[in-house]
């Protein structure tokens, strides 16, 4: 495990904060000591006193490669260097962190090329910082002498975001390709989404009899997986995506389009809701995600609900409850709404019922017995 000093911005909430721990945990990361801020500005996080703080705190990582701040918000050059050359321990952000972690599932050639971009482009606004600092002989020594490796290194970086955004475009191009061949053969697509660890993948192994991993760490699923099944007698292919965490960084909205698009091709959206959680958790979770499905451009298309881990709520009349609120929730902001149907992806209870609505909705037809 490496070590972290983590800053928490105090304005989160509570299961934020324990997202926080989770995805740190996922990364590697244990955490040694906090430090808990408020912005002094949008630009400036961390005030001198706070500064200090940080650097004391930070003093024992010191000399430990490994080791990192990390400042649980976005982090901007100025400020990155601030901390840096306050602290001399190196520091990463959320985004870079969410992104150590999408980095350690990446299988596919595509999801590595999308990370490697979304790094790169968060990076990009450091090095200049760095140039900026170096002619101003702010930064002596960093990465070499007077700032022509620095320089080197920008330019290297600009020919590497374009060799990878052509390459990312041939793949997305051939995946467009596979889809409109998987629609020629006449098979609807139903996409499986949610919030991260809400259980995609153990409904996606189950309705398609797949083996995919599946664990209790974040971003398990990093690429689509596709696998064509069947229910009824009606053919259809069921797609697992990356999941939703809160307030997803824009540079990953981007670079991860593709995961995410196939939600937005989709014929119907399977959303998994986790709710087994704290009613307040529950709420928060699907709101943010039918907010991240808008911004892809998922609003109207028909949804189901699937209400999961229903085998760890033991109290009935508690579920009822939660499932009426999950559902008046999103009907008021999310049209095609279809229905809310308890399940268990573990024991398989309620699946049956949901794959029977599934194919309802996609026959298209009316007056279904489930
Ligand atoms: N008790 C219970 N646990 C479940 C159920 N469904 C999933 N889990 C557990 O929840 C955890 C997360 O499941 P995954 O299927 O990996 O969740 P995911 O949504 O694919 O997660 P990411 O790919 O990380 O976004 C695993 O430990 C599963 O075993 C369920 O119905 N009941
Ligand atoms: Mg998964």
């Amino acid at each position: 495990m490496r070590r972290a000093l983590l800053a928490l911005p105090r304005r989160l909430t509570g299961w934020e904060e324990r997202e926080a721990y989770a995805l740190l945990e996922t990364a590697g990361y244990t955490v040694v000591d906090v430090v808990r801020y408020r912005p002094v500005s949008r630009s400036r996080l961390f005030s001198k006193a706070k500064l200090e703080e940080l650097a004391a705190k930070a003093e024992p990582l010191r000399g430990d490669e490994d080791a990192r701040i990390v400042v649980y918000d976005e982090l901007k050059p100025r400020e990155y260097f601030r901390v840096v050359r306050e602290a001399r321990v190196d520091a990463i952000d959320r985004t870079l962190l969410i992104l150590e972690i999408f980095a350690l599932h990446a299988g596919s050639r595509e999801a590595k090329l999308q990370i490697e971009l979304a790094r790169l482009k968060h990076q990009l606004p450091v090095i200049k910082e760095a140039i900026r600092l170096a002619k101003m002989r702010e930064l002596p020594g960093f990465l070499g002498p007077g700032g022509y490796a620095v320089d080197a290194y920008y330019r290297y970086m600009v020919s590497r975001i374009a060799r990878i955004r052509r390459e990312l475009q041939e793949l997305r191009r051939r995946r467009e390709i596979e889809r409109a061949k998987r629609r020629s053969a006449g098979l609807p697509h139903v996409a499986i989404v949610g919030y991260a660890s809400a259980g995609k993948t153990t409904l996606f192994n189950r309705i398609s009899g797949e083996k995919k991993p599946a664990g209790p760490e974040y971003f398990t699923t990093i690429s689509p997986k596709v696998k064509a099944t069947s229910f009824d007698g009606l053919r259809f292919a069921v797609v697992d995506t990356v999941g939703f965490i809160s307030r997803i960084p824009p540079e990953i909205i981007e670079a991860f389009h593709s995961t995410l698009e196939e939600a937005a091709y989709a014929d119907l959206i399977l959303y998994v809701l986790d709710v087994s959680e704290d009613e307040y958790v529950i709420t928060e979770k699907l709101s943010e995600g039918l907010d991240t499905l808008r911004r892809i451009g998922v609003v109207d298309k028909p949804m189901l609900i699937a209400a999961n881990k229903v085998d760890l709520v033991h109290d009935r009349s508690d579920l009822e409850r939660i499932l009426g609120l999950i559902e008046a929730m999103a009907e008021s902001v999310y049209p095609g709404l279809q229905g809310v149907i308890p399940v268990s992806a573990a024991t398989g209870e309620g699946v049956g019922r949901l794959l029977c609505r599934v194919a309802t909705l996609l026959r298209g037809t009316a007056g279904s017995t489930c």
